[in-house]
């Protein structure tokens, strides 16, 4: 049995233990899923995710591994190792180190996190990408990224909510999409580019939409988790 059903991962991006234990201490596991990134993980390490799951939270472990494929590989089972619910790279690793993920994955059996891969990070636009040379639309280098990731058979892709509703018809129901950039109305953007509220989200189709700032640097975050919760429903 899952833990929750709610399509909500708060990125649970605090510098300071305290302030996100204080937050997590007034809401419940069915509520949302939580997703530790690259700064608590690097301030605070596998206790940390311990810490959550011990209070019954689903870990989304986003470190968007992007290396050779023998070390994606291992640090992907790393951490399997650890038990987290979902962990992902970037897709722009390419084919060969995808499949090492996922094959180092196989010995996990049902046990596995889901593996997903990052297309255009949700904070990049059309100039952004030009920078690199890349002359396509963000949708476009999206697109192209999930259907590598699609063809490499990993569970799904991390892209902007703006490009889920073609992505269902064209990659597939099941293939799941994971959506950052989401924003409720007359909330700050920050340097998020390609962004949606969460009841635009919810009718584009996305499975998992991450919420951050909008709940964690809000007055009364459990209040707001509850206030999103509650938009969805009425949605
Ligand atoms: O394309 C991506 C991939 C990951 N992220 C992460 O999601 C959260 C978003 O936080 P907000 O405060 O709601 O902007 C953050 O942890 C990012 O590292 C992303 O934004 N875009």
């Amino acid at each position: 049995m899952p833990a929750t059903t709610s399509p909500i991962l708060v990125a649970l991006d605090y510098h300071d233990l305290n302030s996100a234990l204080q937050f997590i201490d007034r809401i419940d596991p069915s509520q949302c899923r939580l997703k530790v990134g690259k700064e608590m993980f690097t301030l605070f390490g596998p206790s940390l995710v311990k810490t959550l799951q011990q209070r019954g939270f689903e870990v989304f472990l986003d470190l968007k591994f992007h290396d050779i494929p023998n070390t994606t590989a291992h640090a992907v089972a790393a951490a399997a190792d650890l038990g987290v619910w979902m962990v992902n790279v970037h897709a722009s690793g390419g084919a060969r180190m995808m499949n090492a993920a996922r094959e180092a994955l196989l010995p996990f059996g049902k046990d596995a996190p889901m593996l997903i891969a990052v297309t255009v990070l949700t904070s990049m636009d059309e100039d952004d990408l030009k920078g690199l040379g890349i002359t396509l639309s963000p949708a476009q280098q999206a697109e192209r990224l999930a259907r590598l990731t699609r063809d490499c058979g990993l569970h799904g892709v991390v892209c902007s909510a703006q490009e889920a509703a073609h992505f269902k018809q064209v990659i597939g129901q099941d293939f799941a999409l994971v959506t950052p950039g989401i924003r409720p109305a007359g909330s700050d953007a920050g340097d998020q580019r390609r962004i949606m509220t969460p009841q635009q989200a919810k009718f584009a189709g996305v499975d998992y939409m991450v919420i951050g700032r909008p709940i964690t640097q809000s007055a009364d975050p459990a209040a707001t988790l509850q206030q999103i919760l509650q938009s969805l429903q009425e949605a």
